[in-house]
Formats: structure tokens, sequence, C-alpha cells
């Protein structure tokens, strides 16, 4: 119910449209129950008229005609229009909802998405607002606002008629509010359920996309094949499950009563027929038959669409369990960076609560100075990064950036300042330009070319038939991993932040490549504090200062030379890496 609410607060967001609709099909649901009058004012006359043996003329008839055709364009003109202005309502509404959903995921702190695969988060942003779109606001406004006027109308016209066919009718009311509620019981699971295996589906496609390469090296085709069936396989048992309900609930048994309900006017018509004479005129006959089966459609209608609500419903709750979600708190007050110097302050982090993963971390650096970051995978090296761009804040002490506590600084103006390359670095589908403005109005094309040119990729410009407009698809896939890494570094010179951080691209580039990038890195380092995660330890040499982590402490922290003569693990690391590179 709370969904059902919330889902309709919404159609406020367009009172223009949705006012109108309503309006207009008020008008139409008005003329179409009023356009049986007009049959029973001519039956009524004429068998009036037949029965004293008078006459019908003409014109009467050729004016009751026209005015039923009048009613009936007034009737139809109406309906089409408010279907117009509610479908246009809708689609405005479910578009905002997207956008919101959007806006929210993009507030989530980083530690939303730790847990949960990216098809699952899209197909609520893509997927569940288009189910809105269509299930709910579409058939909400075309088809309950309408059928639910249809039907309080012909109840009201039925009292006026005939107020003992009106009240018998009414039983009828908490029969189908009955039948209603015991659907949306067995329904409501089974929607949620349905939902969820669509959002799995979702996600294990995007992942099987993603590592499709890795899929074949590893012969894992079957594999997949094997989950999707399984999981393709729960969601034609839920829907198959969901189509018996829908048939119990939805068709015979209604259809049923229908007959029924004739069945017993036609009893209760025969009730009224005594001494020859019927207690009701023809016209009235007719219209009570035509108000009866008309009254039929639109409830038949109402719970026919009840599935189709029912799966909205369960999408609405997912859209809106992901609004709900707390955004990340911020501060308005701004970093001022200056010169770039940083102070981790007995810092200790953990991803969850009791199990740090940086323990208390304390060291400096100088304003221009390089950092070096060394430790065997998992020792805490992307975490102690994760923590200065405050995607996490440290449980305990502080990290200070020109002397400003970084938590108390609202996180984008600390990011602004701080330039990343990664390993695998990310490109945005697009241009080359834009890969490397980022959207930066402000940089031009010189700039750009400029840029490209100091990191080193005159060559791949050269290549490129439209120079920095050549398009990048996907993840900039029909480009190789260092012209990739050649772009982020481009990218980053471009924004001209005082930090950088590097994550030195790992074994996988071949020398000549590494020469490329170590010139970019020499290129891009120049003047800015900057943090190397390093792998091969000859990339770091000439850094002012090097921390190596083991588990999430600092073991050893000095200069190259001075890691050396200590003779501890960075310089028996040193002579392993020294040795294996002889060969
Ligand atoms: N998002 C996360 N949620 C929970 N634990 C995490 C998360 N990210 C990393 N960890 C854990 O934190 C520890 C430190 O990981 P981190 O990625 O900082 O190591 P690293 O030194 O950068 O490793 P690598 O060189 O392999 O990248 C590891 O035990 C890892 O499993």
């Amino acid at each position: 119910m709370k969904t059902f609410k919330r889902l309709l607060s919404y159609l406020a967001t367009e009172p223009l449209f949705y006012g109108l609709g309503l309006l207009l099909s008020i008008v139409s649901a008005g003329t179409t129950i009023y356009s049986p009058m007009i049959g029973k004012q001519i039956i009524d006359i004429v068998s009036e008229r037949i029965a004293a043996n008078q006459t019908i003329a003409f014109d009467f008839l050729i004016q009751r005609f026209a005015f039923f055709m009048l009613i009936t364009v007034i009737s139809a003109l109406t309906g089409y229009a408010s279907f117009l202005l509610f479908a246009f309502a809708s689609n405005r509404v479910s578009k905002r909802i997207r956008d919101d959903a959007h806006e929210k995921m993009q507030q989530l702190p980083v530690s939303y998405f730790d847990d949960k695969p990216a098809g699952k988060i899209s197909a609520r942003i893509v997927n569940d607002t288009e189910v809105l779109r269509n299930n709910f606001y579409q058939n909400f406004s075309n088809q309950v606002v309408i059928n639910l006027l249809m039907v309080i109308g012909i109840y009201i016209a039925l009292f006026l008629i005939s107020p003992t066919v009106g009240i018998a009718l009414l039983v009828l009311l908490p029969f189908f509010a009955i039948w209603q509620w015991l659907y949306i019981r067995a329904a409501t699971p089974l929607n949620k359920h349905w939902r969820e295996i669509v959002s799995d589906l979702n996600s294990l496609t995007a992942e099987i996309i993603q590592g499709v390469s890795i899929v074949q090296i590893f012969h894992q085709q079957d594999t997949m094949t094997k989950e999707f069936e399984e999981k393709n396989q729960a969601w034609l048992d839920n829907r198959v499950r969901s189509i018996r309900l829908d048939g119990i609930f939805s068709w015979d048994f209604s259809t049923f009563i229908k007959n029924l309900v004739m069945f017993c006017l036609l009893l209760y018509l025969g009730t009224q027929f005594t001494n020859g004479i019927l207690g009701y005129s023809m016209g009235t006959i007719f219209i009570l038959i035509n108000y009866i089966s008309s009254l039929f459609d639109p409830i038949l209608t109402l719970v026919r669409i009840m599935p189709t609500l029912q799966q909205a419903l369960a999408s609405g709750e997912r859209v809106f369990e992901m609004l709900d979600e707390t955004a990340e708190s911020d501060t308005s007050l701004p970093l001022t960076l200056e010169n770039g110097a940083i102070i981790f302050d007995h810092v200790t982090f953990g991803y969850k609560e009791k199990e740090p993963v940086l323990k208390d971390i304390d060291f400096q650096v100088n304003p221009g100075e390089t950092i070096g970051l060394v430790g065997h995978t998992g020792s805490g090296k992307s975490s102690l990064i994760n923590l200065l761009f405050r995607f996490y804040d440290p449980q305990k002490g502080q990290i200070l950036i020109d002397g400003q506590a970084i938590e108390a600084c609202n996180r984008e103006s600390v990011r602004a300042e701080m330039g990343i390359v990664l390993q695998e670095p990310y490109l945005f589908s697009g241009t080359i330009k834009s890969n490397v403005t980022m959207q930066d109005e402000s940089i031009t094309d010189e700039e750009v070319i400029d840029a490209l040119k100091k990191v080193g990729a005159e060559p791949l410009l050269a290549k490129l038939p439209k120079g920095i407009y050549e398009e990048v698809i996907e993840k900039g896939q029909s480009l190789s991993s260092g012209e990739r890494q050649l772009i982020a570094f481009a990218r980053t010179l471009a924004k001209n932040p005082k930090i950088l951080i590097l994550d030195e691209a790992t074994s996988h580039i071949d020398t000549e490549t590494e020469s490329i990038i170590q010139h970019a890195m020499n290129v891009v380092k120049e003047g800015r504090t900057t943090f190397i995660i390093a792998h091969r330890l000859s990339t770091i040499q000439q850094a002012d200062q090097i921390l190596l982590l083991e588990q999430g402490e600092i073991k050893e922290k000095g200069s190259h030379v001075a890691l050396l003569t200590e003779n501890g693990q960075y310089a028996e690391m040193y002579r392993l890496q020294a040795k294996s590179a002889q060969f």
C-alpha cells in the first residue's frame, strides 16, 4: 500500500496533463454512459406509439440519431485525447523516476556498490522504471481511471433507473474486493521473485559479456550456459505459476458471475410481470441489460489489470528501496589546496568495522614529493588510496591535505585536485578528445593534442584518421592497453591536479610500451605530489619515500637506498626482482 501511494504521489508532478486527462476522461465516461439513454428514449417512445396505434415522425428519429452520433463522437474524441494526455504524462513521470534513481545512484557511497553487481543496479534504474511506465502509469491512467469512472457512472445510472437493481448489484462490490485481496496476497511474492530473477539474469548476462574472453580462455561456456539456463528456467517456472494464478483470478470466474447476474436480472424482471403488465418499460429493460453488461466489462478489465499492477508494485518497491538508500553525507566546506602536502595521522580503517585492513598508518609527504607504495597483494595499497579520495573515511586517525582534515571537507573538492591513472584505465564511450577533457569545455583541442603529445601518444594520434575525434567504443576496446594508458595520462595532464596517483601497470606490457609509459609517468609527475602503487620496484627507485605495507601496516619506510641498506623485506623483494629480470 505504501508503494502504491508513493507511486500515485508521482502523478502530482504532472498536474496539467493528468488534470486535463482526468477531466476529459470524466466527459468521455459520462457520454459513453449517457448514450444508451438515447436508445432507451427511442425504444420507449416507439413502443408507446405502437401500443397507442400512432405513427412515428421520421424527423424525431433523425433528430435522436443525430444526437446519439454527437454524443458518441464527443465520447470518442475526449477518450482519445485523454489517452494521449495520460500517455504523455506517464512517460514524463517514468523519466522523472529514472532520473531520480540515477541521481541517487550518483550520491551513494562507494561501499554501496561493493556487494552489488552492476547488472542488478542498472536493472533497477532502466528495467524497473520501464515496468513502472508500462504497467503502472500507463495502465493506471488509461485503464484503471477510465474503467473506475465507468463503474461509478454505471452504478449511479442504475440507481437512478432502478434503486432495487442498483442496491442488489452493490452486493457484488465486497465480493470483488475480497477477490482482489486474495489475488494480491498470492501474486505479491510471485511478482517480487520474478523481478529478482530478471535482475539476476541481467547481472549474469552483464558478467558474461564483460568476461567473455576469460570465459572462452577457460572453456567456461558450458558452465555459464548451464548457470544461465537454470536462472532462465526459474524465470519460466515463475511465469507459469503466475499465468495459472492470473487465469484463476482474471477470467473464467468473472464471466461466470456476469452470466449469473444476467440470469438473476431476468428472474427479477419476470417477478415484475403481473397481470399481463410488465413493471418496467421496454426502454428500461433495454438499458438495464445494457448497463449490467457494460458494468462487467470495466470490472473485468480492472480485475485483469491487477497482475500488471502487481508487477509494477514489485518494481516500484525495488526502485524506492534504492531511492531510500541514505545518500553519502557531505559538508559544504571546500578543501583549499595550495601545495599538496599530505599527512596520514595514525589512520586505521576497515571495510567492516572490526576488521581493519589498514592499521595505524602514519606518514607525511611534502609538496611535490613522490611516494612509492609497495607490498604483497592484499597488503592495503589500494585501500590507502581509497581513503585519500574519501571513497571511505577512516575509523581512527585523520588524513590532512595542506593542513586540512579531508573528512571535514567536501568530497568533490577533495577529488577535484586529484588525478589517477589506473592499471587498467577506464575509457568512456565517446571520442579520444572527450576522454581527455572529461567534459571540461574549457580544455581546447590544442591543449588536448598537446597533452597527448607530451605523454608520447603522437604515434597513436598519427594513425587515427579522425585524430582526437576518433570514436572510442565501450571502454576503449579497440585500443591497446598501452594506448588506453597514454590517453589516461593525457587526461590527467589536462586536468592538471596537484596530487597524482599512479597505479603502475603490471607485467602484461612489453618493454617498449613500458618505456613509453615510464616516460609518460615522468611527464605527468612533474611538480605534483605523487603516489605510485608500484609492482616493479625499478619504477620507484627515484621516489623520495617508499612505504612497504604488510597486512595493513607500514613495515618499512625510507628512500630506495635507505631501504636497501636496512636490508629488510624491501631489499629482498628488490634482489628477487632484479634476479628475475636478468633471466
Ligand atoms: N571493497 C572491499 N570490501 C571489503 N574488503 C575489501 C574491499 N576492498 C579490498 N578489501 C580487502 O582489503 C584488503 C586490502 O586490499 P587492497 O585492495 O587495499 O590491497 P592491495 O595491496 O591494493 O592489493 P593489490 O596489490 O592486489 O591490488 C584485502 O584483504 C582485501 O580483501
